[in-house]
Order: structure tokens, then sequence, then C-alpha cells
């Protein structure tokens, strides 16, 4: 059984702290949505849809913690809880997805006594968080057919357990693959600067006894070219409706590179990363984060004080890069507007 980065319990929920893995196994207990917004913000919990859970419980918990004698008041105060989680990281569309379902269904609601509606939003984040995994398994399924039987696939950044509410979605397909009886190994880029790949993908598919090799960023590009990557599996956080997908940053040179040496690029996400109200990538926010994560690794500095630093955390690969979309309702690949908008009508 693979982990469930993010636990309920007695009112509260636990998520392992992900900046501390592999070498220490903390788990922290979140009981209100200020400190579930700092734990999204610092990276204890990361992953576009473990990013959704985490805050549909901090919605959760931030209705619960309301005081409001009517819905009008009630429903404002939620409006608040959900700014100051969409405020904590602005590319994952998983995490303005989820506030969106939270206030839909608050709404859902409106006229009903306020303890009914606190239980009931309790209730939704559970299923948010019930649901995703049997998506991930779903989009696993759907993907491991892609998958042959001896395999070498790279991957980037960490789309596995950790990064969604269990089971993972890029790593889901791998997982599915080696249930179905395929012998897969998998190539973790290391993932400069965060290192998801290093310290959370090798984690989690070594303690899950999938083989899996780590390798610095740099060398994809030459372990391709010298026959030793069959093909690439990444997953997202956000994509726009023409099929453009934003995800950790270096995923671009990735796909680049998979075009050059005739590889193929999948995409593994669930509906809730589609983002349709955007047309192309261009239009998806990248974040930037903190120059200390470049120039430092842990307490140890990595470069001279006072230079100047990028840290865009994210790029987007255009949809032409990408040979698949692999999602919970099956396999898109070329006409991504008309095959992404197929997956919406028959998911209504
Ligand atoms: C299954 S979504 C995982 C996705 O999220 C990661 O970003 P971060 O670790 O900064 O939250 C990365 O882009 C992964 O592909």
């Amino acid at each position: 059984m693979s982990i469930r980065p993010i636990e309920y319990r007695d009112g509260a929920i636990r998520m392992i702290d992900q900046r501390l893995l592999p070498t220490q196994e903390v788990w922290i207990r979140y009981r209100d949505y200020q400190s579930v917004a700092e734990a999204i913000r610092s990276m204890v919990v990361r992953g576009a849809p473990a990013i959704g859970v985490a805050a549909a419980f901090g919605v959760a918990f931030g209705a619960r913690d309301i005081a409001a004698a009517g819905f009008g008041e009630f429903y404002a105060e939620l409006e608040k809880v959900c700014a100051t989680l969409a405020a904590t990281r602005p590319t994952a569309v998983n995490l303005f997805w989820a506030l969106d379902r939270m206030r839909t269904r608050a709404r859902q609601l409106a006229g009903s006594p306020l303890d009914d509606i606190r239980t009931e939003l309790l209730n939704e984040a559970l299923a948010v968080a019930a649901e995703d995994e049997a998506i991930n398994r779903a989009m696993g399924r759907h993907g491991a057919v892609l998958i042959p039987d001896g395999a070498r696939i790279l991957t980037h950044c960490n789309a596995g357990a950790l990064a969604t509410g269990g089971y993972g979605t890029a790593l889901g397909v791998i997982r599915a693959a080696v249930e179905s009886g395929k012998s897969v190994s998998v190539l973790a880029d290391e993932t400069r600067p965060f290192l998801q790949g290093a310290r959370l993908t090798a984690w989690e598919l070594h303690k899950d006894g999938i083989p899996v090799t780590l390798i610095c960023d740099n060398m994809a590009g030459a372990l391709m070219r010298q026959g030793e990557i069959d093909g690439v599996i990444v997953g997202a956080d956000r994509i726009a409706a023409n099929g453009d997908v934003a995800n950790k940053i270096g995923t671009y040179s990735v796909a680049v590179l998979a075009r050059e040496h005739g590889l193929p690029f999948y995409v593994a996400a669930p509906l809730s990363t589609i983002d349709r109200n955007i047309a192309d990538g261009d239009q998806i926010p990248i974040e930037e984060r903190d120059a200390i994560e470049v120039t430092h690794c842990g307490a140890t500095r990595l470069a001279p004080e006072g230079i100047r630093v990028r840290n865009p955390a994210f790029d987007v690969t255009p949809a032409r890069l990408v040979t698949a979309i692999i999602t919970e309702r099956g396999v898109v690949r070329g006409d991504y507007v008309a095959g992404l908008a197929q997956l919406f009508r028959e998911h209504r």
C-alpha cells in the first residue's frame, strides 16, 4: 500500500512533512486553516492534488471555527478562509478547484443550520481525499497499457502518492503497470532545486520495491541518446484547454529532449488539474519561489552571497510536445482542445 500523505482523524489532519524526507518521517497535526495554509505555502505538503486535498480540509476547519449568526455572515467569513488558502501558491489549479468545490457545497446548503453546514463541509473534504486516490487508480489503469513490459521510464519531480491523496498520478501509472505484472524501472530526475525526485520519488518507489535509479537533471539527455530511456511520464500542476502543461521546472527541457530522441512524453493528471478557463499555457501563473532554495542545500551555501537568482518553480510544456494526456476518464492524444472538452462532456 503506497503512502497517503494526508490523513484525517479526530477533527484534525496529520500530514507528513515532505521537507524532511527522506531522512526523517515526521507527521504534523493540523486543526486550523491558517496552519494548513502555511503548510501548503512552505511545502510541508506539495503536489497539485495533495494541495487540493489539504485546502479542502483547511476550508472545513475554517468553517468549524466561524462564529456567525446567519448564513450570510458565515459565508462572508468562509470567503476569507478561502482567500487565505488561495494566496499560498498560484500555479497548481487543484488548489482553486478544491476551494471552488467547497464554496459550492456551502452555497448548496444555504438555509440549513450552520452546524449541519459545518458537518457537510467536513464530509466534502473527506470525499475530496477519498475520490482523489480512486481517481489516481483509474488513471493508472488507463495509463498502464502505454507502458511496455521491461520499459525504463524517466520521471521528473514527484507525481507520486506523496503529491496526491494516495497512489500518485505519473507514479500511479507506473504502479498500475507493475501491478499488472510488467517489469518497469524508473529513472528519477533529482529535480533541482527542491529535489522532489531525489528526496521523494526515490524514497516512495524504493519503499514500494519498484526499481528506481536516481539521476541528476543534466543527465537525462545523454541517457536518452545512449538508449537507456524508453519513455517519459510526468504529472502536472495545471493543463490549459489546448493541452499546454505547467509542471515542475525542468519538465519542458525533458519534453524537448524526448522529442529529439523520438521518445513518448506522457502527462498523467486528473480532470481537476485541467483548467478550461484558460486557452493556453501562456496564461498559467508561474510561481517564483525564494532564492534560498537555489543558493542553499539545507544549511550549506552553494553560491556567493548577493548574486542575482531566478527560481521559477514551474515551466510550461507546449501541447505539441505531449504524446498523450492520461486522465481518470481515459487517454487523450492529438487534438487536445477537442479531446479534453469531450472528457468533460462525458464527465457531467
Ligand atoms: C501530481 S502533481 C505533482 C506536481 O507537483 C509538483 O510541484 P510541487 O512539488 O512544487 O508542488 C510537480 O510539479 C509535480 O509534477
